[in-house]
């Protein structure tokens, strides 16, 4: 039987007597690149935020990485990794001090950080770059620094929240291969995106409409289940009855 790194029943977050997620449900598989969509205001922040340790749910359940999203915050912080386009690394730091610094807060012994710190300026192409703020790097580079450094302590699962943002295609093309050479080595990938070629990309996508689940499958099958073209169309056949409307 396939691992369940994120099991979620009925999750609910209210705010007053609003319902930013109302009662959502989903199981995510060990190694598994899962797509999270939604319109503006749909609740997908607020999910991943219950799912992260940052915040408590009302109702419901959830466990991620086996851990209980009420009692084990902690535990979950420790297992999982984060990135958004938002927090990003460290700009007044340089290439070799961000991982450093993420490293130690993530854990990592500071012989690993080294030895593995090389590896990975080397793999990224960024070997003349590490000693260079990265503030001065380019904002697809920051973005594949920041993946991994969110990946860098080799977590169970990586949360990403809308990591392509404002990144061109041919690196957001190069960041899904990290992504699922990632994925490969065992690490689920949670990740939410407003590009729908992005989706296609996903072993399963779950879309959000107005804090609820209205889908969840495989790109294929969604195509087929919608008679789309395209994830683009699915997505906008559910989105379009959404009440919330964006910012
Ligand atoms: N602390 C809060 N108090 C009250 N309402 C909130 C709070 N946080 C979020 N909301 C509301 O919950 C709804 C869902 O917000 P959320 O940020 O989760 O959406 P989202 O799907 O992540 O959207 P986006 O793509 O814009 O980030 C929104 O209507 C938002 O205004």
């Amino acid at each position: 039987m396939e691992e369940k790194v994120i099991v979620c029943k009925d999750l609910t977050k209210r705010f007053g007597d609003f319902y930013a997620v109302n009662k959502i449900s989903f199981e995510v598989n060990k190694g598994e690149i899962f797509g999270f969509l939604g319109a503006n205001g749909a609740g997908k922040t607020t999910a991943m935020r219950i799912l992260c340790g940052l915040s408590y749910p009302t109702s419901g359940e959830a466990t991620v990485a086996g851990f209980n999203v009420y009692k084990q915050t902690e535990a979950i912080k420790k297992n999982i990794g984060y990135m958004s386009q938002k927090f990003s690394l460290y700009e007044n730091l340089t290439v070799l001090e961000n991982i450093e610094f993420f490293g130690g807060v993530y854990g990592v012994p500071s012989a690993e950080i080294r030895k593995r710190s090389d590896n990975l300026v080397q793999k990224l192409g960024l070997t003349a770059e590490a000693k260079k703020l990265v503030g001065s790097l380019p904002l697809g580079w920051k973005q594949k620094l920041a993946f991994s450094v969110a990946i860098f302590h080799q977590p169970r699962i990586v949360f990403l929240d809308e990591p392509t943002g404002g990144v061109d295609p041919v690196t957001r093309r190069q960041f899904w291969d990290m992504i699922y050479e990632a994925a490969a080595t065992g690490i689920t990938i949670f990740v939410t995106t407003h590009y729908m070629d992005e989706a296609e990309y996903c072993n399963r996508v779950t879309i959000m409409v107005d804090g609820k689940v209205e889908a969840l499958d495989s790109p294929a099958n969604l195509k087929a289940q919608f008679k789309a073209n395209n994830m683009d169309e699915v997505f906008y056949q559910l989105a379009r009855g959404a009440k919330r409307s964006g910012d």
